[in-house]
């Protein structure tokens, strides 16, 4: 597959700037969604981002041990944060592959660090390793995400009609130079 390489865009926030909820109510980031999974992310170096999973009881699937459907979904997290925010550009997953490499236990820490491999036309090509317990700790769980860029009328047609004023709201808390033009 012939990629070219991503470029962040030029209001992308800097590396070691803490990412705000892209929106309250996101099964992956949000702070109103007390069933979720609260995974806060930080921009490194280059084109990656570093998120943190913090595993609880409620993530189980075997006892004592994380579901790997809620793996892949914190993975789909980090990993949209990373070419949400450093891209600026609205897109979705259209693929997402995992591959579980340790368990992961209940009241463990996973360290994401996800990065913009490529892109190609619309698609953006992703990828990310989740270690346990520490930055240089054991990778638990990779991942590789395929995004498509679509237009903000994917969320306005498919999705709930407010969900762009409910994101601009956020953006303007958070991110005043989000600059969305639909
Ligand atoms: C309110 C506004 C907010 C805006 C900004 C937000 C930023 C916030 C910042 C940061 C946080 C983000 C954190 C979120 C994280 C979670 C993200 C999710 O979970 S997203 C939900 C799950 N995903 C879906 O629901 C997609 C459902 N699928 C679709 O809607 C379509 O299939 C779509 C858009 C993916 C593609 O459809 P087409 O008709 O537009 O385009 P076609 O031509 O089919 O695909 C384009 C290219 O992509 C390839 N492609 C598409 N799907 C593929 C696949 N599964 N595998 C391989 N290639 C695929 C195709 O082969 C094509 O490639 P060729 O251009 O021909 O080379």
């Amino acid at each position: 597959m012939e990629t070219e390489p991503a470029v962040p865009h030029h209001n992308a926030p800097a590396a070691g700037s803490k990412l705000g909820v892209h929106y309250a109510q996101c099964f992956g980031c949000g702070d109103e969604q007390e069933a979720g999974l609260h995974l806060q992310s930080t921009v490194g170096e280059g084109r990656t981002v570093h998120s943190q999973f913090t595993v609880t009881e409620a993530h189980q699937g075997a006892p004592g041990l994380a579901h790997g459907g809620l793996l892949a979904c914190a993975f789909d997290e980090a990993l949209g944060a990373t070419v949400g925010n450093l891209l600026r550009k609205p897109a979705v997953t259209g693929r997402l592959e995992t591959d579980f490499r340790r368990p992961v236990p209940v009241g463990s820490i996973l360290y994401i660090a996800a990065t913009l491999d490529g892109t190609a036309g619309r698609k953006i090509y992703v990828s990310a390793d989740g270690r346990l317990d520490a930055e240089d700790g054991p990778i638990a769980v990779r991942a590789r995400g395929l995004f498509v860029m679509v237009g903000l009328e994917h969320f306005t047609t498919h999705g709930d009609p407010e969900a762009l004023e409910k994101f601009r709201e956020a953006a303007r808390n958070n991110r005043e130079d989000w600059n969305i033009n639909p």
